[in-house]
């Protein structure tokens, strides 16, 4: 977890994670946090899923067919993808690349899979994973979002156990249990990993070379 130097010699801007089994408010936290830091960007994903009622194309997600995604995983867009739920996802290098590039501070929502390889790839990334206070409650609210079958719904509930098992793999973990509180937590944590890239010396630099500079 450091500031990097870019090959054009600017300081990157630093990848954030946020990993959670299904229902547990991770996008609501993410939509919620952003509202708060807006110089962060959110990757749009690409996704084979359908889109929910009221989810739009480059908003929500690049919504795309099966054979679309497979040509794209060979053209090898992707910084990562998984299938997750029985869908597939993927995170574009090249818009991640770019805005990190331009200094500029990226958000994934990610599965812990695609969070695996990002870490391998990336390993200066920050992880966050979202635990809900309770299986009830998480129960709870996957169906009071009303946005999924039953099917559907049970699916993500069976796979809750298989996500939650590799929460120990994040840098952090934060309890949505009350949403403000959990909200602020993850707020401190991204203002504390700014704080501490912010006083890393390469992030400096310039100001460095200037001051050891002959006048
Ligand atoms: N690996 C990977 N996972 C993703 C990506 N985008 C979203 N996901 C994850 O896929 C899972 C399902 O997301 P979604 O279909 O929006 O359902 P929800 O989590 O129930 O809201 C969640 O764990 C997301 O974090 C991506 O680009 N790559
Ligand atoms: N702290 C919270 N307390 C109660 N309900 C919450 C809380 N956080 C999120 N929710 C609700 O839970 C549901 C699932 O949240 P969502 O952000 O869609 O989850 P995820 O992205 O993790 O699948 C939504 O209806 C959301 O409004």
């Amino acid at each position: 977890m450091s500031a990097h130097t870019s090959n054009t010699g600017a300081t990157e801007g630093t990848l954030f994670m946020v990993a959670a089994p299904s229902g547990a408010g991770k996008s609501t936290l993410v939509n919620a946090l952003l509202e708060r830091e807006p110089s962060i960007s959110l990757s749009i994903s690409h996704t084979t899923r359908p889109p929910r009622p009221g989810e739009q194309y480059g908003r929500h997600y690049y919504f795309v067919e099966r054979t679309e995604f497979e040509r794209e995983v060979v053209e090898g867009i992707f910084l990562e993808h998984a299938e997750v739920h029985g869908n597939f996802y993927g995170t574009s290098r090249k818009t991640v690349q770019d805005l990190l590039q331009q200094g500029r501070d990226v958000l994934l929502e990610i599965d812990w899979q695609g969070a695996a390889q990002i870490r391998k790839a990336k390993p200066d990334c920050v992880s966050v994973f979202i635990l809900p206070p309770s299986r009830t409650e998480l129960e709870r609210r996957l169906r009071g979002r009303g946005s999924d079958s039953e099917e559907v719904i049970e699916r993500r509930l069976r796979n809750s156990r298989g996500e939650i098992a590799h929460a120990h793999e994040f840098d952090y973990i934060v309890v949505n249990d009350r949403f403000e509180d959990a909200l602020d937590t993850l707020q401190a944590i991204v203002r504390a990993v700014r704080q501490r890239s912010s006083l890393q010396c390469q992030r400096h630099e310039t100001l460095i070379r200037e001051l050891l500079a002959n006048t």
